[in-house]
């Protein structure tokens, strides 16, 4: 199905019988007056075409919905909550629209039908940021449209009186500052200091890292905050600021990941190899982006990542995509483009200019490069959450046929909403998909270690534990900057 675009906004759309929106970072936020920038390949691309893949692959399953075709409609928000805001009015206006066309006759005497009439979305996939969802969150509830994340981890999210129809296939941040609290515990650490963004990702974070910590008798030392606008002489100072604390070695980091690789290119500027224990949340994750040249101001590190398993049959699908033949996504030739670093622009002229290289649409994603993005399992839990609840939906309100009765035509959101929070199911990929009272999912949590390998020498993320209510660490797999294998200290001396 070929992309649909009205007036400027673009869209990837499968037609179906009934359609869910889609919301992805496609692009990052732009500069300036820009809203859109550079093409974002792993949360953007990659993510939307999980979406494309798991709906592709309920379609082929005859146990969900057997005589209904599921649709999709996807939109870029450029990592920004007001562009999200004007790409979303796409899945309420057609509750706006009604064109009646009775009174329009062709001149054969048929009915004159819309050429075009705006599609209306039963559910919504996304946003990944938090401050995106909230935006999205507030006008989709207006018009009792579910909406299922699965990136989104603020706190504030878990406000039904503000969120009543947000759900999402990731935990909270309040477990994920809960597990932060049993790391610094295990490790007899009582005096750290910590680093946050600006906004609601980071301030609602370690909020609630701060809030639990004080709970088990963990002082804080420096608390800072980086803002929004940052320059390299914020990150200076906040290295300054922690510089000021010695005793507290180990530093807990609640950052988006710009922030996170401002704080390490600081540390290596002030030739701070080993010198704190960083301690960081999802946002650093197992990024490359902070530590790529970083290696020793970043060896010890201590992330967390949520848990997720790679979908192997995505792998093979997503690897297999051409521009030539995915055409269905409007933004794959521009993601090749930055991908293989080359210019799909056909050559007009007889001689191609000298210094481009033309894409081919041969060029293949190299294998050992390319890892499947974090949250790709989230994004297949969240369309087959939407999927089970219509199935179940369906099942329950057109017991004689498989396929939408009168009483699906207009699905009552406050009635899918229902069927959604009551889903439960493995995904088999590990996970076991269900939603609490808040429309929040379960928590668990990959604990990592950045260490250099003995072995190969190379600098890695290495899995040294796993957090779900509990934390279960194996210490003799952490590697301590400098290469030592001795805890490092982080108390009050007084
Ligand atoms: N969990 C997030 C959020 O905004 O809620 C934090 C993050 C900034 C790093 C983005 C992650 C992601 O898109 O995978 C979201």
């Amino acid at each position: 199905m070929p992309n649909r675009t009205t007036k400027s906004i673009k869209s990837a759309f499968i037609a179906g019988d009934i359609i869910l929106g889609g919301l992805f970072p496609v692009h990052h936020k732009g500069v300036g007056e820009q809203p859109c920038g550079e093409i974002n390949p792993d949360r953007g691309i990659e993510r939307l075409e999980a979406m494309l893949f798991t709906i592709d692959e309920i379609n082929n399953n005859n146990n969900i919905l057997p005589g209904i075709t599921i649709g999709a409609s996807l939109y870029d928000t450029c990592a920004r909550g007001t562009y999200a805001l004007e790409q979303s009015l796409e899945f309420i206006r057609a509750s706006f629209y009604s064109l009646d066309t009775s009174e329009f006759v062709c001149s054969d005497g048929s009915q004159a039908k819309a050429k075009f009439s705006p599609t209306k979305v039963t559910g919504v996939v996304g946003g990944s940021y938090s401050t995106v969802s909230m935006q999205v969150a507030n006008l989709l509830r207006l018009f009792k449209l579910p909406q299922v994340s699965y990136a989104s981890t603020s706190a504030s999210l878990s406000d039904k009186t503000r969120y009543d129809y947000f759900l999402r296939t990731v935990p909270p941040d309040t477990l994920q500052a809960r597990a932060l609290v049993d790391i610094v515990q295990e490790f007899n650490w009582t005096y750290v200091s910590t680093v946050s963004s600006e906004g609601e990702y980071g301030s609602s974070g370690i909020d609630y890292f701060q809030r639990e910590a004080r709970a088990k008798n963990i002082c804080i030392a420096a608390n800072v905050k980086i803002p929004a606008k940052s320059t390299n002489s914020t990150f200076d100072r906040t290295i300054r600021d922690l510089l000021e604390k010695p005793e507290a070695k180990v530093v807990i980091v609640f950052v988006r990941i710009e922030d996170a690789k401002g704080l390490l290119d600081a540390a290596t500027r002030f030739n701070l190899s080993g010198k704190h224990v960083w301690v960081a949340s999802d946002a650093w994750g197992r990024q490359d982006k902070p530590v790529k040249d970083n290696l020793l101001a970043g060896q010890g590190a201590i992330t967390l990542e949520l848990q997720s398993t790679p979908i192997k049959t995505f792998e093979n699908y997503f690897r297999n995509l051409n521009p030539r033949t995915n055409i269905r996504n409007p933004w794959f030739r521009e993601y090749w483009e930055a991908v293989n670093k080359c210019s799909w622009r056909e050559n007009t002229n007889k001689h191609a200019t000298r210094n481009i290289r033309y894409c081919t649409g041969a060029e293949k994603l190299n294998r050992k490069i390319h890892q499947q993005e974090g949250k790709v399992q989230f994004i297949y839990d969240a369309v087959y959450a939407l999927a089970i609840a219509l199935d179940k939906m369906q099942r329950s309100l057109c017991p004689n046929t498989t396929k939408l009765c009168p009483e699906m035509e207009r699905i009552d959101g406050e009635h899918f909403k229902d069927f959604l929070l009551n889903v439960s199911f493995n995904d088999n990929y590990g996970a076991h998909v269900q939603f609490d009272k808040n429309g929040d999912a379960l928590g668990r949590y990959t604990i990592m270690n950045y260490q250099r390998n003995r072995t190969t020498r190379h600098y890695e993320y290495q899995e040294i534990g796993r957090w779900s209510k509990t934390l279960n660490l194996d210490h003799s797999k952490i590697i301590w900057a400098g290469g030592t294998d001795k805890i490092p200290t982080s108390r009050c001396s007084e």
